[in-house]
């Protein structure tokens, strides 16, 4: 090994660890370099949202059992059929790390977890989501639908769990760089039916009723806080009625999707 003296000094990175342009450097809203450590402490970082100007992301939320993965499955087969490549993805679980993460925060056996240990393990999955699935996706110009995103841990880790709703967005907005859906479906159910259309219960599931109330009081606050991206739909409609007003919210956003080419 050479001595420190003479080992010359790196000023820039080398081109193969420069990252190349993505879609998110395109993003409307783009702190292109992550502010220096000194700047964090002098100033906290504001979460604006970043929204790529490549590719459409549609993220579906909702309590359990509330419709969303039927919602998102009918999405995905009418964005096809219209000329466009979807990609279907959830939360937690589409990586493979996901899935180890998924095991241990939904199984009952794990039994109770530290709120902020939950919350850290939702936050790094949706990391390696964000990175590995979801942005590699919209930079290629597809129709990303989620069924869950960060809405998923605001009502869950922080209306549901006793956590600092703004410790909880802290962390999961880093996780994500701050990436948001263009549009964000909202299926509304009271928790008593949603809960009611399954038997078995994973580790959330089984939470007590003012749990999961609180987590569709949480839901139903952001939607109403930032209308042009949400759209709340009542989730005892019939599943056609419902698929309708998604498609019909949806449609404007392709313009900036790629077309499969024929
Ligand atoms: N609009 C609807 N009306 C009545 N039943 C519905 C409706 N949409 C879905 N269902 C039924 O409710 C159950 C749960 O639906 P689905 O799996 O799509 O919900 P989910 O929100 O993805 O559930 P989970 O939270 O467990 O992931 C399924 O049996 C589905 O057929
Ligand atoms: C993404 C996310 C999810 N949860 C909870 C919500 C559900 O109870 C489960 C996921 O189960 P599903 O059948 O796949 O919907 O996890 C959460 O608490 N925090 C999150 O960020």
């Amino acid at each position: 090994m050479l001595p420190r003296s003479v080992v010359p000094e790196r000023r820039t990175a080398p081109a193969w660890r420069r990252p190349a342009q993505t879609a998110l450097d395109r993003t409307r809203s783009t702190p292109a370099k992550e502010p220096t450590l000194s700047a964090h402490r002098a100033e906290p970082p504001a979460f604006p949202g970043r929204f790529t100007a490549s590719g459409v992301f549609v993220c579906f939320e909702g309590g359990d059992g509330s419709g969303k993965s039927t919602q998102s499955h009918a999405l995905a087969e009418w964005v096809r059929a219209e000329g466009f490549r979807p990609l279907l993805t959830f939360e937690p679980g589409d990586t493979p790390v996901g899935r180890l993460l998924r095991s241990i925060v939904l199984s009952p056996e794990t039994g109770a977890l530290a709120d902020r240990t939950e919350s850290l393990l939702y936050a790094a999955d949706k990391a390696e989501h964000v990175e590995t699935v979801v942005l590699p996706a919209l930079e290629r110009g597809e129709v990303v639908i989620t069924d869950r995103y960060v809405d998923s841990t605001l009502a869950y880790q922080g209306a549901g769990r006793a956590l600092q709703l703004s410790d909880v967005e802290w962390v999961a907005r880093w996780a994500t760089h701050d990436l948001r859906p263009h549009l964000t479906v909202l299926l509304d159910l009271a928790p008593t039916s949603g809960l009611g259309r399954f038997e078995e219960r994973d580790r959330i599931e089984g939470e007590s009723m003012e749990f999961h109330e609180r987590v569709r009081a949480g839901f139903l606050a952001m939607a109403d806080a930032d209308p042009d991206h949400y759209l709340v739909l009542d989730a005892r409609l019939p599943v056609a009625d419902i698929s309708a007003a998604v498609r019909e919210r949806t449609r404007p956003f392709l313009a900036q999707a790629e077309r499969v080419a024929t």
